[in-house]
């Protein structure tokens, strides 16, 4: 028996993950302005860096949490947290999956306006903006975790 409840894998390529973030700073103009992004660490790094650029803003803080290990969630650890209550500030992260994160940093920054560019169904309700929904038993799988390989014919597979 699997330990994670994932069926099937979206692979999302540097270039579509650039374009999707992008995607969500045309979002997120719309909602601010904001006086800096809190990036969720680490899947939300990249997503926080095209946002920034994008909405010319350069004060950048984290918020390290930790909870999955490969595809099994575990216990959710925050390592480093931010002060204040988050008004004026965006927070991104790469997605929203079960929302147990998002709920966490809601109760560190009730006044911040939360943002993912992937949200599947039990997440949504936590996130304000987001770009693509993908259904709850599928993974997404970052650029960062994968590598390009050979793979058979479709007909032999
Ligand atoms: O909505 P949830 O069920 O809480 O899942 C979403 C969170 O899980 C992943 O982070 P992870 O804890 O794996 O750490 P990472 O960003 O360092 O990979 C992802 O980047 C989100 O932050
Ligand atoms: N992909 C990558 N990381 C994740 C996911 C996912 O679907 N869900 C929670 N963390
Ligand atoms: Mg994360």
């Amino acid at each position: 028996m699997s330990d994670h409840p994932f069926t099937k894998t979206f692979p999302v390529s540097w270039w579509e993950l650039h374009r999707d973030s992008r995607a969500l700073a045309w979002r997120l103009m719309e909602r601010g302005p904001f006086q800096g992004v809190v990036a969720i660490t680490r899947g939300g790094l990249v997503p926080a860096a095209v946002v920034a650029r994008e909405l010319e803003i350069r004060t950048i803080d984290t918020i390290c949490i930790a909870s999955y290990d490969d595809k099994k969630q575990g216990e959710l650890t925050v390592l480093k947290g931010v002060p204040g209550d988050g008004e004026g500030w965006v927070v991104v992260d790469d997605l929203v999956d079960t929302g147990k994160t998002y709920r966490k940093v809601r109760e560190m920054l009730p006044k911040a306006h939360f943002a993912t560019v992937y949200a599947k169904p039990a997440g949504r309700p936590l996130v304000d903006s987001y770009v693509t929904e993908v259904s709850q038993d599928t993974w997404i799988l970052f650029p960062w975790d994968a590598e390009m390989q050979e793979v058979a014919p479709i007909a032999r597979r």
